[in-house]
């Protein structure tokens, strides 16, 4: 509608609806300033009640978490009725529809996707976070064919750190790890690896280990808990043997995301060890970047540094960290501004 969100008006072009997912909506946008298009999701406060909460804690994980693939956020507004949540756009889609269009993938397509899950994944882990619902739908494809992790709607970042014990099942049935499932107290990290375990399944396999298709309630589970699943003759000895290890019933015996980094399987044909570490500096400065911020709001350098190091993930912060984004990409060109047509070298 035209006068909705007035919030977001002067500062974002809004288009089109790009997906729904509970209680959010999730718009195509373009950042006005830069011309760079976003995602923005947006809650009705309303709506949300008591998770209002549980979306505090995933913008204040995904603001501590700057990762190649991981989508970055730019902008949290949180105004009288919504919370908007402004984000990079992921062009190419869920992994899910990827996977169906292509039945199944080969091992070595498989392979490239599930180094870069891997990396996200061990990242989060390794900086005390468990996602808890890692699933095909909630990895995007941005246009350069590369993988991002989204929806951190259920990510923990327990008070203890990764080592105690996390109490809420959570996510979705499909991928659930038998703990879970169980009701037992279990650790994140090690039901998420499960999670990749059925994730790289789907990759290779195109379908779903645990499936309920001609099942009665409650079998599901059942094959979940009991861990048997089909494994087609077409996947390798060392494919069964990753899968076996990541999709083992008891928790304890299931390797790390980082065993998982140096396992056979990830590295072979491959030359270099998947680096998990973010190849981007938490909350860089610029002064390229920023001196184009600073002309176009008649700021010194030193007072735009000043403005951009609070890191309120307000408007001036997302200028800045899509300005950036452009000049990765090689396009630093001007701002999209009458006032001051910037021209950079
Ligand atoms: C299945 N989920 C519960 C919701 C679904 C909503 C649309 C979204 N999407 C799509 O489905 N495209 C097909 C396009 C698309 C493009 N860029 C996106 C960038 C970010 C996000 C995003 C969405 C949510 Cl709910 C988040 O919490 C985060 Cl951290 C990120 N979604 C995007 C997105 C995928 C997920």
């Amino acid at each position: 509608g035209r006068l909705k969100y007035p919030e977001l008006r002067s500062m974002y072009k809004l288009e089109r609806k790009i997906g729904e997912g509970g209680f959010a909506k999730v718009r195509l946008a373009t950042h006005l300033l830069t011309g760079e298009r976003v995602a923005i999701k947006i809650m009705e406060k309303a709506v949300l009640g008591k998770d209002l909460s549980r979306v505090l804690s995933e913008v204040e994980a995904l603001k501590s978490l700057t990762h190649q693939h991981i989508t970055q956020v730019y902008e949290v507004i949180n105004s009288e009725d919504y919370i908007f949540i402004i984000m990079e756009y992921c062009s190419g889609g869920e992994l899910f529809d990827y996977i169906v269009n292509n039945k199944r993938l080969s091992e070595a397509e498989a392979r490239s996707f599930f180094r870069q899950i891997l990396s996200a994944v061990a990242f989060l882990h390794t900086n005390g976070y468990a996602h808890r619902d890692l699933k095909p739908e909630n990895i995007l494809l941005d246009n350069d064919h590369n993988l991002k992790l989204i929806d951190f709607g259920l990510c923990a970042k327990p008070v203890g750190g990764i080592t105690t014990c996390l109490d809420t099942a959570c996510g979705s049935l499909n991928y659930a790890a038998p703990e879970l499932l169980l009701g037992v107290k279990y650790l994140g990290s090690k039901a998420d690896v499960w999670s990749l375990g059925v994730l790289l399944y789907a990759l290779l396999c195109g379908a779903l280990p645990f499936d309920d298709s001609g099942t009665v309630p409650g079998e599901l589970q059942k094959k979940i808990i009991m861990g048997s699943y089909n494994e087609p003759e077409y996947l390798s000895a060392l494919s069964r043997q990753i899968l076996g290890a990541m999709l083992q019933k008891d928790p304890r015996y299931r390797p790390t995301t980082v065993d998982l980094l140096n396992h056979k399987w990830v590295t072979m044909e491959c030359f270099d060890p998947v680096t998990y570490a973010s190849i981007y500096k938490h909350h860089e400065k610029d002064d390229q970047v920023l001196k184009v911020l600073a002309d176009y709001y008649d700021l010194s350098l030193e007072e735009a540094w000043i403005r951009l190091s609070s890191w309120a993930y307000d408007y001036f912060t997302a200028s800045y960290l899509l300005l950036l984004n452009k000049k990765r990409r090689g396009q630093l060109g001007s701002l999209n501004c009458v006032r001051t047509p910037i021209r950079l070298r």
